[in-house]
């Protein structure tokens, strides 16, 4: 039997464990339906990236998942914990990227790292976990000093301060110059590397499709596929798609096209 009950999952002959596991969930803003009845699960170890356009509904799944928003309905399993019943066991398990309204303006990185592990109640080296993200030369820094793409690594940074089983990260490049974008890729790569599970909302296909073992897209509050990039790719090649004057003939963004019927639109 296939199904969600599995404590494992057989993808392709490959067991995999579900780390996150969302059934049915469903969210209702007054007679507003922002998430519709979806299902998935995210496996330990891989980065699971949520794709769709501007209000798909995908941060608001996310954030029921993180414990940050009450659900309408459906069940959400977070390493074996239940948003309903053990939501401060989740808290303590994830890493999530805070608004940058809670970098208080006084502290330098280092003292905001320091300020946040004390939040957690855990004590960290502020330099090493400067370093993880390669802005130890900012340690001294203030926040809104940094560029764009420092800003998300210390953002990344914060979210690793408690050792998390699972990140997430809410449109991580949107802004970032096209260097500073890969250098962002290269550390959720090493994120993970590191055995953390990442989920990842983008809008930028060619960032799924290096970054994401599997992607969901999302419209309009439904999953309308779950899969490899690649299997994406194939199943669109092997059905005649053909893309003009392109070496591949098909990315992940004409299976977003494809399956959805809409231009592709930047937020
Ligand atoms: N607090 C709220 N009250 C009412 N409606 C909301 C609220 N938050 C989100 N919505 C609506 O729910 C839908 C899904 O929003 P959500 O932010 O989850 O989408 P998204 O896929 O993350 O979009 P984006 O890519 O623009 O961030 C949208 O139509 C949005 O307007």
């Amino acid at each position: 039997m296939y199904g969600f009950l599995l404590p494992e999952t057989y993808i392709r002959g490959m067991v995999k464990t579900p780390i996150i596991t969302v059934k049915n969930l469903v969210k209702q803003y007054d007679d507003f339906t922002a998430v519709k009845d979806i299902s998935f699960e995210v496996f330990e170890g891989e980065i699971f990236g949520l794709l769709g356009p501007n209000g798909a509904g995908k941060t608001t799944t996310l954030e029921i998942i993180e414990t940050l928003r009450n659900k309408t309905s459906g069940e959400v399993i977070v390493d074996g914990f239940n948003v309903d019943t053990d939501a401060g066991s989740i808290k303590k398990r994830i890493g999530v990227q805070l608004q940058a309204a809670g970098y208080y303006p006084n502290l330098n990185l280092a003292e905001l790292i320091t300020l946040f592990s004390g939040l957690y109640g855990i004590k960290v080296s502020p330099m090493a976990m400067l370093e993880k993200v390669n802005l130890t030369d900012k340690a001294k820094a203030k926040y809104k000093d940094l560029s764009g793409g420092q800003k998300q690594r210390f953002s990344i940074a914060t979210t690793l301060i408690n050792n998390p089983r699972v990140v997430f990260l809410d449109e991580p490049t949107t802004g970032l110059d096209p260097q500073a974008r890969r250098n962002l890729w290269e550390l959720i790569k090493e994120i993970q590397k590191a055995g953390t599970t990442v989920v990842i909302t983008t809008h930028y296909m060619d960032e799924a499709e290096v970054l994401c073992d599997r992607v969901a897209f999302v419209d309009g509050g439904h999953i309308i596929g779950i899969d490899t990039p690649d299997h994406f790719i194939d199943t669109l090649v092997a059905s005649g798609f053909e893309r003009k004057k392109e070496v591949k003939q098909a990315n992940l963004e004409d299976v977003f096209i494809n399956l959805t019927g809409k231009e592709w639109r930047e937020g």
